[in-house]
This record gives structure tokens, sequence and C-alpha cells, in this order.
């Protein structure tokens, strides 16, 4: 399948909000990327349903939450309500993960499932038939801009393997670091969507720049 991509909008300027999404607009990104942080289970607070809703109201492109938040349950419904197609949740960040993401399929929207980087891929064994995407964090989550860590191209590696040999259709995702160059062996090692932030948007042109992630 082609690679999908998915600009998160944490590190533009919010002083120019519409400005960035014209920019994703314009592009041939596939789904606007949004990164919910909660000051719990990060240590950094983003944005929540303000910005959400004022994103949803000229956005052209299928709204991806990535809620690093703990828990995630209680936001599900708000999200369906201001048009979220996807919900990632964290292994991390919930107990009972199998009812949290039936809850998100439930609500209509697409269930995944993200791990940190110190999560082994092994413990989405019993529920990776059920999942829709499982997000590999690259970096620590909290912030943007962070180094990519060289570990996750086994590890996609290793997650590929689980999803061909359980059968499943849940597509790879990958967060942190990416650029043309990680993107390429994120790609080569099995990964099927690339978030990108602060390499896109502070490029000189940001929609060129989708556009070659696009076609890598
Ligand atoms: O989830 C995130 C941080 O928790 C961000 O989406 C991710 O870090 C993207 O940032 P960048 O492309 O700037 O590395």
């Amino acid at each position: 399948m082609k690679t999908l991509i998915a600009p998160s909008i944490l590190s533009v300027d919010f002083n120019n909000l519409q400005q960035s999404i014209d920019i994703v607009n314009r592009s041939e990104a596939d789904w606007l990327h949004l990164d919910v942080m909660d000051g719990v289970f990060v240590p950094n607070l983003s944005f929540g349903f303000p910005v959400i809703d004022s994103v949803a109201k000229t956005t052209q492109k299928p709204m991806d939450a990535h809620l690093m938040v703990i828990e995630p349950d209680k936001y599900i419904d708000r999200l369906r309500k201001l048009g979220v197609s996807r919900v990632t949740v964290h292994y991390e960040a919930c107990p009972h993960l199998h009812r949290t993401v039936q809850a998100i399929k439930k609500a209509g929207m697409k269930a995944g499932v993200s791990l940190n980087p110190h999560t082994p891929v092994a413990l989405l064994e019993e529920i990776i038939n059920d999942l829709d995407l499982v997000l590999i964090m690259s970096v620590n989550p909290g912030y943007g801009g962070q180094s990519f860590i060289e570990n996750s191209c086994p590890k996609i590696e290793k997650l590929r393997q689980l999803i061909d040999t359980k059968k499943a259709s849940a597509l790879i995702q990958v967060d942190g670091g990416v650029n043309f160059e990680t993107g390429r062996r994120l790609i080569d090692s099995g990964a099927n969507v690339l978030v990108a932030g602060s390499f896109v948007f502070s490029a000189k042109d940001p929609i060129d720049t989708i556009n070659k992630l696009k076609k890598l």
C-alpha cells in the first residue's frame, strides 16, 4: 500500500493555526495528526477540545487524535462529536485496553494503540486483531523536535511480523523524529503511516515537504 502522511500540528505557530491547517489542506497529506497531552501521562500540556473544535471547522483531512492522557475513555464521546475519525490511546495508560478499544469502535471511530519506546510489541499479541492501527513512538512522547530512537526500525519489523502471523490488518504508524532519511528506513521496516511535525513545519516549503514524504 501507499505510505500515508499525517502532519502533526504540535509544533506550529498557534497564532497562525489557520495558516497551518491550510498548508495541510493544500498538500497531499492523508490525515491531520492531533497530539493531545494532559501533563500527567506525559510531562507536557498541548491542547484540547477548543482547539480541536476550531481545527474541525476548516480541515479537509480526517482528524487523527493521539491521546497522551490518562483515562482516555472520558474523552471518546466528545472526540466523536467533534468529527475525529481515529483515536489512538496509549497501552501504558489503559489498564482495560480491550474495553477502551471497543468503546472507540462502538463510537464509530477507528481505534489505535500506541507504544512508548520501552514497551515491547509482544504485549499486543492478544489484541492485535482488534486494532485498526498501532502507533510506534520513535521518541519519548511529550515534545516535538526530538531525536529519532534507532531501535524503532527493528521494533517495526517485529510488529510487522506479529501482524502478518496473526493475519491482522492494523496499520503501522510511526511518530517522532521523522524526516526523509528516517522516513525511508521506517517504510523499509514495514511502516504504513508517517507522522511528521517539526520537519514539516520548520521547512521552507512545508507543502513540498509533505508531498515528498508521501513519495518516499
Ligand atoms: O507525539 C508527539 C510528541 O509526543 C509528536 O507528534 C511527535 O514528537 C512529532 O514531532 P516531531 O515530528 O517534531 O518529532
